[in-house]
């Protein structure tokens, strides 16, 4: 691929609705953040391999594993002005890769650690999100998601607290973590009262565990969205030979347009994928699934919106037009208001790839 194509990516408008503010520190940040904070934990200070040391022990081929790395970046996420440095960083970094809606998802639980209450941990990740759009010249628009911990009982605190702050940048609500024996039904009561409120979540489903998972998050938990949802695939035979059959469950996911956050990094460190080239996602795309592409952990992966997309092209055989449509996919996908999604979809998307296709 030449340095062209590489460019043109990073400069088209691009949709993000599945990253971690956890998994997306600049390692820097980190390294300053627990000197000044007086975190001794971490297994390097030199940014550098500090960053390197995250994208080697998430490469572990264990959804548990992977998760073990996050203690050190929640490590130095506990003050509010830690947590508005981390979310300003943020916005801005997606700002400077072309990411132009991004919804950033963190668990509040998570930052109770020092004291702060978990109003006090949203409003500081929200004043973050606005100073880094500010700073980004407000070429982006970031609005968070609560995530609650699955192995946790904190879900429908949670989702009170994404109702509580829903018209202050928060879209909607998320279960992440360990998925092998925590199925979504144990947050019934969370999902069933965001349900009662008309509010927006996704669940993390169908990443470490296969079709039951899947089934219940959207069966059980009326979930709008599946967090990477590739183990689908489980339910279609013959994939890849143009004569797929979907079972019951793949062909519901497709036919009512349920959106699939897919992560393709990600799953090929925590095993749930083997290589970009046989990632399902390609599969998918071919079957017409509602498929969106999404960094998951930018600093365990080591990417960006634009490194994944660069990878689909270069080792999955996608063009460009493929990447307008799941872009297209994503804001369609958005816990966003319909005026406001169509807005950015008929204003930003669609002008800046005709300007993209056309140069
Ligand atoms: O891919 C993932 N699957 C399940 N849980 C995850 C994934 N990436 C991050 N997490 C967890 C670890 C974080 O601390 C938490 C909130 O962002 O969500
Ligand atoms: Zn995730």
């Amino acid at each position: 691929m030449s340095e062209d194509v590489r460019t043109e990516i990073r400069q088209l408008p691009k949709a993000l609705l599945h990253d971690h503010l956890d998994g997306g520190l600049r390692p820097a940040t980190i390294v300053e953040l627990a000197e000044a904070g007086g975190y001794d934990g971490l297994p390097t200070t030199d940014a550098a391999k500090l960053g390197q040391w995250f994208r080697d022990a998430a490469d572990s081929g264990s959804l548990e594993r992977y998760l073990e790395t996050f203690d050190h970046s929640v490590a130095v996420m506990q003050t509010q002005e830690q947590l508005r440095r981390v979310a300003s960083e943020c916005a801005q970094d997606l700002a400077a890769d072309g990411v132009v809606y991004a919804e950033v998802r963190y668990a509040p639980e998570q930052h109770l650690q020092a004291g702060l209450t978990l109003e006090q941990v949203v409003e500081a990740v929200n004043a973050g999100f606005r100073a880094g759009e500010q700073a980004s010249g407000d070429r982006i628009v970031v609005r968070a998601l609560l995530t609650a911990m699955r192995h946790a009982a904190k879900s429908t605190e949670i989702a009170q607290l994404a109702v509580r702050y829903r018209n202050e940048g928060v879209a909607g609500f998320d279960i992440a973590g360990a998925e092998a024996g925590f199925p979504p039904t144990r947050h019934l009561d969370a999902f069933e009262y965001l349900q009662r409120e008309n509010a927006h979540f996704t669940i993390h489903a169908g990443e470490a565990f296969g079709l039951p998972s899947i089934w219940e998050a959207i069966q059980w938990c009326g979930a709008e969205r599946l967090g990477h949802g590739v183990r689908i695939v489980d339910d279609i035979t013959d994939i890849g030979t143009r004569a797929e059959k979907l079972g019951l469950l793949a062909a519901y996911v497709r036919d009512r347009r349920i959106p699939l956050e897919m992560c393709p990094s990600s799953n090929l460190q925590t095993g749930a994928a083997d290589s970009i080239a046989t990632h399902p996602i390609t599969h998918l795309k071919d079957l017409r699934f509602r498929i969106t592409v999404n960094t998951d952990n930018r600093l365990m992966s080591g990417t960006s919106m634009s490194r994944e997309m660069q990878l689909l092209v270069d080792e999955a055989g996608w063009t460009v037009e493929d990447l307008r449509w799941v872009t297209i996919n994503a804001i369609k996908s958005a816990f966003l208001p319909f005026d406001e999604r169509l807005a950015i979809i008929e204003d930003i998307i669609k002008p800046g790839y005709d300007a993209a296709m056309a140069g």
